[in-house]
């Protein structure tokens, strides 16, 4: 992720409910973060624009509402990242094919068993907090993502430690 910051991408970010709600959390953390001092980086969060959202899920199916948004924003040197609390929400899972397809390093936060994410191993990187209970999950995606986004920063700011590898 922070190779791909590095480059100019943007986080482009989407979920369902209460996943949406993590979604703007994430987005709004790598905007303004809330350690005061650290670097805002660009990122969006798809699920916060409720009338796209709804407007796409009338017409074209709840499965196209964050792949039609990642069509129209997305470049391919950005980094989509999915929430889904159990690996299961079409619309995550549709995103990230898209954001596939389209070039972007793909992240996906779920848990449970991971559902049809961890199973058709739909992102290049994909976190299950393999808890059963779905409040767990949720507690566990926060302190993930809190650390997602720190350890971008320690990468960003020490380009030393990026390396040029797999920088998909
Ligand atoms: O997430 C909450 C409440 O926190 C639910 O009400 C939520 O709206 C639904 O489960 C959504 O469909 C979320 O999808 P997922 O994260 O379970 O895949």
């Amino acid at each position: 992720m922070a190779v791909r910051f590095h480059r100019g991408g943007k986080l482009v970010v989407f979920g369902s409910g209460g996943a949406g709600t993590d979604a703007a959390h994430i987005a709004v953390e790598f905007m303004h973060p809330v350690i005061v001092g650290k670097r805002a980086l660009p990122a969006l969060a798809l699920s916060n624009d409720a009338a796209t959202v709804s407007g796409v899920c009338n017409e074209e199916g709840v499965a196209e509402s964050f792949a039609h948004q990642l069509r129209c924003w997305a470049d391919p040197s950005d980094i989509a990242l999915g929430v889904s609390r159990d690996g299961r929400d079409v619309s995550v899972v549709r995103g990230l094919e898209v954001a596939r397809e389209l070039g972007l390093l793909t992240v996906a936060l779920t848990g449970g068993d991971g559902g049809a994410i961890a199973r058709d191993r739909m992102a290049d990187h994909i976190l299950v907090a393999a808890a059963d209970d779905p409040t767990v999950v949720k507690e566990i995606h926060v302190t993930a993502y809190h650390l997602l986004w720190e350890l971008v920063h320690v990468f960003f700011d020490q380009p030393g430690l990026l390396t040029s590898g797999d920088a998909r």
